[in-house]
């Protein structure tokens, strides 16, 4: 539901908001936009210092976009879909969602932030939660 704050004077504007989960939204979404680099592009230095354990574990860079990539075989589609399943609850806690395919037992998956158009740390937090899983 959106809230129709335009057409109410700003106290009830402020009231609806506290008692209301729209100041949860708002106010997280502003918080973290304005002071999280959680979701700003690894500058140069962060490259060098964190995609460096990624790559040595088998990720890789995707040709063409600002991407890492890695292939995860398991043994069937329960160990497959099991992985998913604990990816699946980080990423969504997170709020950080991967591309990712599977047939039977492999799971191909891409990382990248789609709202800064490139990798971020969220890739890179993501990424090791993957390998944790993994082992
Ligand atoms: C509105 C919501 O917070 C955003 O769309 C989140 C959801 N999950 C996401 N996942 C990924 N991989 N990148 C994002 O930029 C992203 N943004």
């Amino acid at each position: 539901m959106r809230p129709h704050f335009r057409f109410l004077p700003t106290g009830v504007v402020a009231s609806t908001l506290c008692r209301s989960r729209h100041l949860r939204f708002f106010s997280l979404g502003s918080i973290k936009m304005a002071s999280s680099p959680k979701r700003a592009k690894l500058s140069d230095e962060e490259r060098s210092s964190v995609l460096g354990p990624l790559k040595e574990a088998g990720w890789t860079m995707v040709e063409g976009r600002d991407a890492i990539y890695k292939e995860f075989l398991f043994k069937d589609f329960n160990q497959a879909f099991g992985f998913m399943t604990r990816v699946g609850l980080k990423a969504d806690k997170m709020d950080h969602h991967p591309e990712w395919f599977n047939v039977y037992n492999k799971v191909q998956i891409t990382l990248s932030t789609h709202d800064v158009g490139g990798l971020s740390q969220r890739d890179v937090t993501l990424a090791k939660f993957i390998e944790e899983v993994a082992k």
